[in-house]
């Protein structure tokens, strides 16, 4: 279902092999395409903290002999001879002496690299740093490497002006980030370009990277990679300004999941507010007001709740129907069908908070005053009508197997959310995955939407149960719940079924001509592989 982001790339990259809310297993080979564009703003580097040993990078294990080369090519295994003394490290220089830059230096160090940190005052900063960083003024860093990294803010790259013969030919790196979006006209590294032009400028460093020098780009992929990042290829220096905006957007993924919900809660809750409220006033001259804070909520809950779960499914039925249509996995979806699939993990989560309040609600029912008045009430009443046993099989009946179907659907939705937790998707396989995601996922829909027939039993079919012609808020939140398991119902069928599972077992029956999916970068197209399984 849903996995919450994630602070190590490759698990970024299983929240794009999915059914129902994406992440999680190894895909079975020929199953599935491996994609990445994970976010990993949490990798230590990426975190813009004031406290250094906050963002020390943990303990590394040693690296390969072959880690040190940072041509991009391995060293094969050296013919058997005498053994000879392991070669000098490549130094890296880096500019600043800083919280980013006490961080970087440690982990290049236990990668195997030798490091000179560049500072205005090195003897003040020398102390911040392992004995074994040669720590010296910029001119003199740089003339030492041939990779340079500015650990320094971007008011003060003028001071490189200073340092511009220093750095011709050299691979200079800029980690910086932006306090706001599009801070600057032209991005941090461009404007480093300028100030540098006879230097090969690098934008970020562990995980998006861009340049406009492909060697230099390659040279700093493969050193991220030895210092056991995931970098992602973002291609020219134009694709820095998103590079930099990238830590600073508040929640990218849950724009359109988030305002889905908002929109279908007013919907809601404005339907069961004229049904519920208006329309006995309206009638009767009855006040229900007092509704509003509990029932009307608790009823808006669980029908937002079980439409974005419908929606989830919803979006992996389309892409099976777009599959179907097409007779390939190669054919892109519409973007709107691609933003909605990159959209389930949030949608389900959403989902899962929305049925947890419901929950919470409904057991806080019986400790209402208006519900102790009303039980009173009725019980006189009750007295009144000279009736000592009222009790109906039909209607406990009912109660227990909703309260129980509640029960059980909440209990999966549960199990799917603790499945979408990246350090618990990791330990399972993709069978393992595919079933609690997309079967186990069905279920719960399936029950919950059993849930919600029980509560509204045969009021659909009672006439006054249609006020101002509106019919219940159960049956609205119903339809689409039912379209979706009537929809896997008809998946399920042989015919349907062999024929998606040839389509994404690869076999091509392609009516059209179509452009193969290619895996880049960007995280902008989704690998039809996602849906494999309905
Ligand atoms: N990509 C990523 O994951 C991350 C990137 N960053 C980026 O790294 C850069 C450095 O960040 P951080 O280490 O937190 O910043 P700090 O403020 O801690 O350090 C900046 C360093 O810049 C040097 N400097 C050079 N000129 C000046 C000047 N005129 N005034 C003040 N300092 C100067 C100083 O070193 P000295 O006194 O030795 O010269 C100072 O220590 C920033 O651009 C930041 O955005 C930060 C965190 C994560
Ligand atoms: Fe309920």
């Amino acid at each position: 279902m849903f996995s919450v982001a994630s602070s190590h790339c490759p698990k970024t990259q299983s929240d794009l092999r999915s059914e129902g809310w994406p992440c999680a297993g190894q895909p079975p080979p020929g199953e599935q395409e491996e994609r990445q564009d994970g976010l990993c703003l949490h990798d230590g580097l990426q975190e813009e903290s004031p406290v250094p040993h906050a963002v020390l990078p943990a303990p590394l294990p040693p690296p390969p002999q072959s880690c040190v080369l940072l041509s991009g090519v391995r060293s094969r295994a050296p013919d058997p001879g005498p053994p000879r003394p392991p070669p000098a490290p490549p130094a890296v220089a880096v500019l600043g002496s800083g919280d980013f830059s006490r961080c970087l230096s440690v982990r290049l160090l236990r990668c195997g690299f030798s490091v000179v940190v560049g500072s205005r005052q090195p003897k003040m900063a020398a102390h911040a740093f392992p004995h074994v960083v040669d720590v010296t003024h910029y001119e003199d860093a740089v003339g030492k490497a041939g990779i340079v990294f500015l650990a320094i803010r971007r008011e003060h790259y003028s001071a490189l002006w200073d340092l511009k013969h220093l750095m011709e030919g050299k691979v200079v790196v800029d980690v910086s980030n932006n306090r706001r979006v599009n801070q600057y006209p032209e991005s941090n590294a461009e404007y480093l370009a300028s100030l540098l032009p006879e230097a090969f400028v690098v934008k970020g460093f562990n995980v998006f990277i861009c340049s406009d020098s492909v060697e230099a780009r390659l040279q700093i992929m493969e050193l991220a990679r030895q210092l056991h990042f995931q970098p992602v290829d973002m291609g020219a220096l134009s694709s820095s300004r998103e590079i930099e905006n990238i830590p600073i957007q508040l929640f990218p993924g849950w724009k359109g999941p988030v305002l889905a919900a908002v929109a279908l809660s007013i919907f809601f809750f404005a339907y069961s507010f004229i049904r519920d409220i208006i329309h006995p006033y309206v009638r009767y001259k009855q006040s229900d007001f007092y509704k509003i804070p509990i029932e009307i909520v608790n009823r808006t809950l669980p029908t937002v709740a079980i439409t974005l779960l419908a929606l989830v499914y919803l979006a992996g039925q389309l892409a099976a129907a777009h599959q179907l249509y097409y007779g390939t996995k190669y054919k892109h979806f519409p973007h709107w069908l691609e933003g909605w699939l990159q959209s389930r993990k949030q949608l389900g989560l959403i989902s899962f908070f929305l049925a947890a309040v419901h929950v919470l609600y409904s057991l806080c029912l019986p400790l209402r005053r208006s519900e102790r008045y009303l039980l009173l009430n009725t019980a006189y009443q009750q007295i009144h009508a000279n009736v000592e046993n009222v009790w109906n099989e039909e209607e406990v009946w009912r109660v227990e197997m909703y309260v129980s179907f509640g029960v059980m659907s909440f209990g999966l939705l549960s199990l799917l959310a603790i499945t979408s937790i990246p350090s618990i998707n990791s330990s399972l396989n993709w069978r393992e995955f595919s079933f609690i995601q997309s079967t186990l996922g069905y279920v719960a829909l399936l029950i919950a939407t059993l849930h919600g027939l029980l509560f509204g039993w045969k009021r659909a079919l009672e006439e006054e149960a249609y006020r101002f012609y509106l019919p219940p808020s159960f049956v609205v939140s119903l339809a689409l719940p039912v379209v979706v398991v009537l929809g896997k119902a008809l998946m399920l069928l042989p015919c349907l079924a062999c024929k998606l599972h040839q389509i994404r077992k690869g076999l091509d029956s392609s009516r059209h001509q179509c452009q193969r999916l290619e895996p880049v970068g960007s995280a902008a197209n989704i690998s039809p592989e996602r849906v494999t399984i309905m």
